[in-house]
């Protein structure tokens, strides 16, 4: 090597290691602005720091608290926010079709990934996640009537000896003894033992024996996973979507999966027999029995793989969200005695309190003001508190808002309504922090109309919540049952709920007293 040569070499890295350091903030720069101007969301209102960086968001829902943010965000700039590079949080009424709308080419795109799960033929075909439309078609079409209004008769029977148990045990350790009831976590072991009866006609006894093989904590613990990762779902490919990474994490999941499946077997055997005998078709019919039914009826409609994944839907599906549900309802009756009052009067008047311990869901589903006080809870406490978003098809879209501006986007951006936010706008709901059950019975026909189109607590279009009709008909024969048989009263002790959103709003700490009401 000459004199020279080692003298440019000297030359020039001395030249790239002063540059570097300009270098790496140019880069910097250059990506921070890339992210401001991506997919044209520049124009977009929203703080300058969530426009270029993912990380106050992944920050904000980290804490639990994303739904209280997003809610500042919103009264801060307005009805269309940007709440992250790719990310842009709606409640804009007039936006609902385009994104939700049943010809709307808008997808279930990137947050959702965490959630998906493959075995040896793919995508495991769970409607929650499917971004495929004709997929999802298919699962929605095929479990359609194991879902509907009409087959609740067969499953109320289901419900109410599950009901019985839940007030026998309550009468046992808490009225009896006077013990302060957990009623937050009762009710999540009451929509557990529900959710397994009503799918397969038999169920773990969460209520007596509590959360013995550690499922709802398994589902509980991967939540923040899921909504924290679901803001990069580009990340999971190297975080629990990697076999090799998910193996250091895996717990007694595989199995607890293993469990469910060998309760699926164990009921298919006993549910197929049923059918082979011919059994009265108006008998208590549980949804896999129902299923079943379908298959045997027309073979092509329906897997058994497609079958599984509709039971095992429903068992993480229907545990937290009815809790969720349940918990704000009686939490917002407890702390309103006049509401909780005039419902009791109500009950009383219908006749409810003669029928034995478990109300009947065509009585209890006739009453208005029960009607209007599960509406009011589920409008103040969402069970979904963050976006349900859908990813901007190829092509781009131009939503136009309420005051007419257009607003075009790119592919890659994931938008949406957030259940926690659009329940809580001023315009629709006056006063919207107000527990106002009465607000559903005295709004006239147009007010009403647009109060019911901005309640999304069990989603929107076509992937709206499969398990509603189910869900509403567990809680609309649960809360008279309960209030009629305790007087509930806040626990000296207790400080008040808390919640933790990590996509469901979980509260904590609704703590109680129960005594037998006379
Ligand atoms: C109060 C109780 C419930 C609430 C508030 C609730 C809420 C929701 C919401 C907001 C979605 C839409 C999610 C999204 O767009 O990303 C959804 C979807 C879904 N829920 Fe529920 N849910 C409840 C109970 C249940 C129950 C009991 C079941 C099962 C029996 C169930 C099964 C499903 C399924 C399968 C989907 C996916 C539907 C699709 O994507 O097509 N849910 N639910």
């Amino acid at each position: 090597m000459t004199f020279s040569q080692i003298y440019l070499d000297s030359v020039s890295t001395n030249a790239v290691l002063t540059l570097s350091p300009a270098f790496i903030l140019l880069l910097l720069i250059a990506g921070l602005c890339y992210s401001r101007f991506r997919c044209h969301l520049n124009a977009v209102p929203g703080p300058l720091i969530n426009s270029i960086s993912s990380l106050p968001r992944i920050w904000s829902i980290w804490k639990g608290s994303s739904h209280l943010d997003d809610l500042e965000l919103h009264r801060k700039y307005g009805k269309i926010v940007r709440v992250s590079p790719t990310t842009v949080s709606v409640c804009d009424l007039a936006l609902f079709d385009a994104i939700y709308g049943i010809s709307s080419q808008f997808y279930k795109a990137g947050f959702y990934e965490p959630c998906r799960f493959y075995d040896e033929e793919g995508l495991i075909p769970d409607p929650l996640v499917l971004g495929d439309k004709t997929m999802h078609t298919r699962m929605k079409r095929n479990a359609a009537n194991a879902y509907s209004l009409q087959g609740l008769f067969q499953i109320e029977p289901l419900v109410n000896d599950v009901l019985r148990d839940l007030l026998d045990h309550l009468d046992q350790v808490y009225v009896a003894q006077k013990k302060t009831c957990d009623l937050g976590e009762c009710m999540l072991y009451f929509a557990m033992d529900a959710i397994f009866t009503i799918t397969f006609g038999t169920n773990l006894d969460f209520v007596r024996k509590g959360d013995t093989k550690g499922l709802c904590k398994q589902v509980r613990d991967g939540l923040p996973y899921i909504a924290c990762i679901g803001q990069i779902p580009w990340a999971h490919r190297f975080l629990l979507g990697n076999s090799f990474v998910a193996k250091f994490f895996s717990g007694p999941s595989d199995s607890l999966a293993g469990e469910i499946m060998a309760t699926i077997i164990d009921q298919r055997a006993a549910a197929e027999k049923r059918i082979s005998e011919d059994e009265d078709p108006s008998a208590p019919c549980t949804f896999l029995m129902r299923l079943l039914r379908n298959q045997s009826k027309n073979p092509a409609s329906l897997t058994d793989r497609e079958i599984n994944t509709h039971a095992f839907g429903n068992i993480l599906a229907g545990g937290d969200t009815t809790s969720t549900a349940v918990r704000a309802i009686l939490y917002y009756l407890i702390r309103n005695p006049k509401v909780m009052n005039q419902l009791v009067v109500e009950l009383r008047e219908a006749g409810l309190d003669k029928q034995g311990p478990v109300v009947s869901y065509r009585e209890a589903s006739k009453l208005p003001y029960l009607s209007a006080v599960i509406r009011e809870a589920m409008r103040l406490h969402p069970s979904v508190g963050m976006i349900l978003p859908r990813g901007v098809p190829l092509t781009g879209a131009t939503l136009v808002d309420e005051k007419g501006k257009k607003h075009f986007m790119s592919a890659g951006v994931e938008i949406g309504f957030n259940p926690w936010i659009m329940q809580r706008d001023p315009d629709i709901f006056p006063d919207p922090e107000a527990f106002k059950p009465e607000r559903w019975i005295d709004a006239d026909a147009d007010n009403l109309a647009r109060m019911n189109r901005a309640w999304i607590a069990f989603g929107a279009g076509r992937h709206s919540c499969s398990g509603q009709h189910i869900s509403m008909l567990e809680m609309t024969m649960l809360i008279p049952s309960m209030i009629l048989r305790y007087n509930m009263k806040w626990a000296d002790d207790a400080a008040d709920i808390s919640v933790e959103n990590y996509f469901f709003t979980m509260q904590k700490g609704l703590k109680v007293k129960l005594e037998a009401r006379v």
